[in-house]
């Protein structure tokens, strides 16, 4: 495994926050879960010693997932153009927006900051069971990793954040391998400020719209209380190609522009509490529920307003109680929990109160019956419907004792939906994701633990 960089990067769940994060008024709480996307880059290695001008990406996990990319610099200074090379003449071009997109601003702002002929090399991506609920199985009883037996695009995702992670584990991994230490180390302020900057562009260019960036924030330093950077720093952004691409890519990459802020210290989690993510299959989904949210409170602002200062306050108060435990260092138990408790049940009054007055189901009455059954478990502290709300996930705070942890789990594997609802919207099978919140970021990974997944990576057939 010479030659091999890898590092990885968690998942996120969004406690409290959501939609508030969009403005920069507002802030929200993001735990990095353990559940990682690992990525692992090396030279192509021929057994023939042809060197092919190629970027090969696979995700061996996943049937037909592999993406080959031939690179150009384009004129004027438009940076890295790629173009996605067919397997054989006969076979459709599928193509992966992220990974086309942080390719093209990965290797443009490598190309800027330490001009070289990029080196053919091949990526690996692997990810971490819980962000996908098929269930996999293991190559061999050593393997980290599972083989999911299908395509990406059949993969059923958890909403762990996968695109997020990915792209910012992809990124990490190509700065790290085609820059010198002193231009780029993730081990430094300064990496993660670039690596931060860097992933944002590139994942708000691969998704098309400028959301928060939550997701990337936590990806890169794990659980933070986060305030967004202005979206008026990306939306001015040329396409990729167009002139002076690069330079104002480096620019906006390592000028002092960005007004993001992260505040580690802010979040913490108690010594014996815990997170899990429950994962709720459902008959619908509410498409654009952001865009109905912040539509009524353009229209709504006084109440809109009232919400929203309610909420911060609220927030604000559950960051402050979780760090104030946490920082004890003393085991928390039950007894501790009372302030805790009262914080969950006011900001989630709080969000049933933004849902109604909305119209949009954030913590539709489902949702809430299957909350309240988990917050009367006893050792559970409460739950939440995280980041956009909706039927498809809750989180738990409890306390991490196995006797809570099986009861909580007794009544959701019972749980089931009685009697008709007014959206029609029935909730199904609850599982719970082996998941829990990790307060570290991006990270260096040994790349030994890839071995039986990266092995078929060698491109013997040239
Ligand atoms: N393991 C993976 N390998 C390659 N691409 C992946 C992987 N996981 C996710 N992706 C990319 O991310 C996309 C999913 O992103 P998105 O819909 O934003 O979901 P999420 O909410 O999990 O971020 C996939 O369609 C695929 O392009
Ligand atoms: C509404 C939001 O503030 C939070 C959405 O959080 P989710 O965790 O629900 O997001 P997805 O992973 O994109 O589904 C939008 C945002 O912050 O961009």
């Amino acid at each position: 495994m010479s030659g091999c960089t890898a590092v990885s990067a968690p998942g996120k769940v969004l406690l409290a926050g959501g939609y508030l994060v969009l403005d920069r008024a507002y802030t929200a709480l993001v735990f990095g879960l353990d559940s990682r996307i690992h990525v692992c880059i090396e030279p192509i290695r021929t057994r023939s010693g042809v060197t092919l001008s190629e970027i090969i990406v696979k995700s061996p996990q996943f049937l037909a997932a592999a993406w080959e990319y031939g690179y150009r610099l384009t004129e004027g200074g438009g940076g890295i153009a790629v173009t996605q090379l067919r397997a054989s003449h006969d076979s459709s071009l599928d193509r992966n927006p992220f990974i086309e997109t942080a390719l093209i601003y990965a290797l443009t702002y490598i190309t800027a900051t330490f001009p070289q002929a990029i080196s053919p090399a091949s990526i690996s991506i692997l990810a971490d069971q819980a962000y996908y609920s098929n269930p996999g199985t293991a190559p061999s009883s050593t393997s980290q990793f599972l083989n999911f037996n299908v395509t990406l695009a059949d993969a059923h995702k958890t909403g762990l954040g996968s695109s997020a992670a990915l792209v910012t584990s992809f990124t990490a991994a190509m700065l790290s391998y085609y820059l010198p230490t002193d231009k780029f180390n993730v081990e430094n302020e300064e990496g993660l400020r670039v690596l931060h900057n860097l992933s944002q562009a590139a994942h708000c260019a691969a998704q098309g719209k400028v959301g928060s960036g939550f997701d990337i924030a936590s990806a890169v330093y794990g659980s933070c209380l986060y305030r967004r950077f202005s979206p008026s720093l990306l939306s001015n952004m040329p396409e990729p190609g167009s002139p002076s691409f690069a330079k104002k890519l480096q620019s906006l990459v390592e000028g002092d522009t960005w007004d993001t802020e992260i505040q580690k210290a802010a979040v913490q989690m108690p010594k014996g509490l815990r997170l899990i993510m429950c994962d709720v299959d459902c008959g619908s989904q509410t498409p654009g529920m952001v865009k109905q949210v912040l539509a009524w409170r353009q229209k709504n602002k006084e109440d809109a307003d009232g919400i929203w200062a309610d909420l911060q306050t609220g927030n604000e108060a559950l960051a402050r109680e979780l760090t104030s435990l946490a920082t004890t260092g003393e085991q928390v138990g039950a007894s501790d929990c009372a302030k805790l408790k009262d914080l969950f049940a006011k900001n989630r009054a709080l969000i049933r109160k933004m849902s109604v007055a909305s119209k949009v189901p954030i913590e539709p009455p489902q949702q809430t019956a299957l909350l309240d059954a988990c917050s009367n478990v006893s050792g559970v502290v409460g739950g939440v419907v995280p980041g956009a709300g909706g039927y498809d996930a809750i989180v738990v705070l409890l306390e991490d004792k196995e006797e809570v942890f099986e009861e909580l789990k007794r009544v959701l594997v019972a749980w089931k939906v009685d009697g008709e609802t007014d959206d029609d919207v029935k909730i199904g099978k609850v599982g719970m994701l082996g998941v829990r919140e990790d307060m570290v970021g991006l990270r260096r990974e040994d790349p030994s633990i890839y071995q039986q997944w990266i092995a078929s990576g060698d491109d013997s057939s040239t």
